[in-house]
């Protein structure tokens, strides 16, 4: 016989939740309602932030251009002291402030906290001081889900030796989706989901995405978002949602799912 207690163990699922820097600054009372509510459901989360309008901001009044390369910010060694100062020291704390005032227990980690990320150089020539993730240590994350806390990550990675590096935020919750093992990654954004020639998609399957691509429907900030989501489900993690802050969006997945 099922009791309540392993039913409730059954049901819990542990889910990544990425928050772009598109909303941060504009999170709602609505969503930390609905963080609480899954929290309370006894669900596991996890957090990764991302914060790019924030490094725009920051490098233009320093006088430093930007440039992103389908959705990957070319980085040079100055803007690279310039993103981890904005991430970690100010978007990962206001973050974690703004989670223990509604009171989420919430910690800040980088990709160097526990060796978090560790990473190598994607590609120098093409994008500079950018990381690609070669090995998600869960276990930091692990530890602190089962001692009640929320992990909140920001998306900088280390090398061995210590250099930082900059990695696309929806690429590192889907990395960190993967070493967790986790049921669903969802991906909260300043648009309620994929549009396609004006109209909010409820559902997309990889391919569909694909097409999306291909036609220039879907452009920019939203690629990493679904490569990010097909090799989340490439590998086995059953849904990926891309949502705004009410979490309302686009459901991808093999199948269509009718919501
Ligand atoms: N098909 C699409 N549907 C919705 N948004 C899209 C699409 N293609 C590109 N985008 C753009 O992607 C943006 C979200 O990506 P981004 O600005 O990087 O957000 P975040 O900071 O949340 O990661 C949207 O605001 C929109 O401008
Ligand atoms: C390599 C790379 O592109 N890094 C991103 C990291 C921040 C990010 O991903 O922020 P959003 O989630 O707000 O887009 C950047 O420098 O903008």
């Amino acid at each position: 016989m099922t009791t309540s207690k392993s039913m409730h163990l059954i049901d819990r699922k542990r889910i990544v939740i990425k928050l772009g820097g598109s909303m941060l600054s504009g999170l709602s009372d609505i969503f930390f309602e609905k963080f609480i509510e899954l929290q309370k459901e006894g669900h596991e989360l996890v957090i990764v932030h991302g914060g790019g309008p924030f490094i725009n901001r920051s490098l233009l009044a320093n006088g430093i251009e930007s440039r992103v390369d389908e959705g990957i910010r070319v980085t040079c060694e100055k803007s690279m002291e310039i993103v981890k100062h904005i991430l970690i020291s100010e978007v990962n704390t206001a973050l974690v402030h703004q989670l223990n005032d509604k009171g989420i227990e919430a910690i800040g980690l980088s990709g160097f906290d526990g060796h978090l990320l560790r990473c190598t150089v994607l590609d120098l020539e093409r994008y500079g001081l950018v990381g690609k993730i070669n090995k998600v240590h869960e276990d930091v994350l692990v530890k602190l889900l089962a001692s009640g806390f929320v992990p909140v990550v920001s998306c900088i990675g280390s090398t061995t030796s210590g250099t930082a590096l900059n990695i696309n935020a929806d690429t590192v919750a889907s990395e960190i989706a993967l070493a967790l093992g986790a049921d669903r990654l969802l991906l909260v954004t300043d648009t309620p989901g994929i549009q396609v020639s004006n109209e909010m998609q409820r559902n997309a399957t990889p391919s569909l995405v694909a097409q999306w691509i291909e036609e220039g429907e879907i452009y920019g900030g939203m690629i990493p978002k679904v490569t990010a989501a097909i090799a989340c489900l490439e590998h086995g993690i059953p849904e990926v949602h891309i949502a705004d802050q009410h979490l309302n969006g686009t459901i991808i997945g093999f199948k269509e799912v009718f919501i």
